[in-house]
């Protein structure tokens, strides 16, 4: 219990009891152990449980104190029923509040424990039920204002809660964004966005898996372009416009993909096209389209066009490689052999068949 719900527990109660002994004539001594127990023993307790090594275990010790003290005036006041019934559903509350439901036998056996004793060594009044009206009104003013100090922290913490809920929320998707983001870099090619090797590791594996099992007929396509002469673009018009000749291809690329496909820097100047369920035909065309618009397409520098071209090497699953490793390696030897033959060119690994 803290400090603020005890010390409003017990001054309501010092009220009702207050008024009770208005109404019966108490004597001077009877107040004085009203005052003590009612406002100075709150603060007390709480000081003792506030230096307490244990908080928590000294304020179960308090409570059951409260339950114990509760019990006595109960008993020493003669049962005035709803005094009683105020100390009583206050005790009640503070423990379960604390310990859950184990806090309502241990409050009942306390209080009745108490209350037995002092009747038993004849301290006891004479049960007398009845509280005047006055009394009634402000025991049932205290429990309301109690339960609803304490409906408040409850409704305090509720809201506590669900903002620490919110703000973790928020704070999860933006890990789960950046997890994101930084799972899209290591992936990425920061110059063309196309894929980089590393995607390329794992998706070229699994394509040539799912081909195996049948995926897109079986059939895989592997295209390996390499910009012709490019250091020559690089020597002649400096590293931007290099730049700028690789982010062209890459957007050709890019624009010709089918769903399915996937589009890599490879390294440097040379790019990958992985195009699942594409016939050996259909890729050599891919090939020479691209090739060909790439050839057509100038990059505009200081008023003079840059024209580039590319070779390609096309190797297909199964006849030319039947594992990731050996169809990269049939794509290289048909991209070298396009080399050979003068660039600006399309090979397949396997001619014949094309
Ligand atoms: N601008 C630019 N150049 C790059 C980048 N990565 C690699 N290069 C350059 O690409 C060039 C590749 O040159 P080479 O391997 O000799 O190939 P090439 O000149 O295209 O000759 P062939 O392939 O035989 O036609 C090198 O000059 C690299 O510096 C890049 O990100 N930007």
């Amino acid at each position: 219990m803290n400090r603020r719900n005890r010390g409003i527990f017990y001054l309501l109660l010092f009220i009702a009891v207050g008024s009770h002994f208005l109404a019966t004539g108490a004597s001077a001594a009877a107040w004085g152990l009203l005052a003590l127990q009612f406002l100075l023993y709150p603060q007390l307790a709480y000081f003792w449980a506030l230096h307490a090594r244990d908080q928590r275990e000294a304020e179960h010790r308090n409570q059951v104190l409260d339950a114990l003290w509760a019990g006595c005036w109960i008993a020493g006041l003669g049962f005035p029923l709803w005094i009683a019934f105020t100390m009583f559903a206050g005790a009640c509350l503070h423990m379960v509040v604390f310990y859950g439901p184990r806090g309502l036998p241990l409050v009942m056996a306390a209080m009745g424990l108490s209350a037995g004793l002092v009747w038993a060594c004849g301290l006891g009044r004479a049960p007398h039920f009845d509280t005047d009206l006055r009394t009634t009104a402000l025991s049932m003013v205290s429990l309301t204002i109690f339960f609803v100090t304490y409906a408040l922290d409850g409704y305090r913490r509720a809201m506590d809660q669900h903002r620490s809920e919110m703000k973790l929320r928020t704070q999860f998707e933006e890990i789960k964004a950046l997890q994101a983001r930084l799972y899209q870099q290591t992936i990425c090619d920061p110059l063309t966005g196309l894929l980089n090797r590393r995607h390329l590791g794992k998706a070229l594996p699994a394509a040539v898996d799912a081909a195996r099992a049948g995926a897109g007929d079986g059939e895989l396509a592997l295209l390996l372009l390499d910009i012709d002469h490019f250091k020559g673009v690089n020597d002649r018009h400096g590293h931007e416009v290099g730049d700028e000749v690789l982010t062209a291809l890459a957007r050709l690329m890019q624009a010709d993909l089918q769903p399915g496909e996937l589009a890599y820097r490879h390294g440097g100047e040379e790019f990958l096209l992985l195009l699942p369920g594409c016939s050996r035909a259909a890729a050599f065309d891919r090939a020479e389209r691209l090739r060909q618009a790439f050839a057509g397409r100038a990059i505009g520098h200081q008023g003079e066009p840059i024209r580039c071209t590319l070779s390609c090497g096309l190797a297909q699953y199964p006849e030319d490689g039947a594992s990731a490793r050996e169809l990269l390696r049939a794509a290289d030897h048909a991209l070298y052999r396009a080399k050979d033959k003068g660039r600006n060119r399309s090979e397949a690994c396997a001619p014949d068949l094309v």
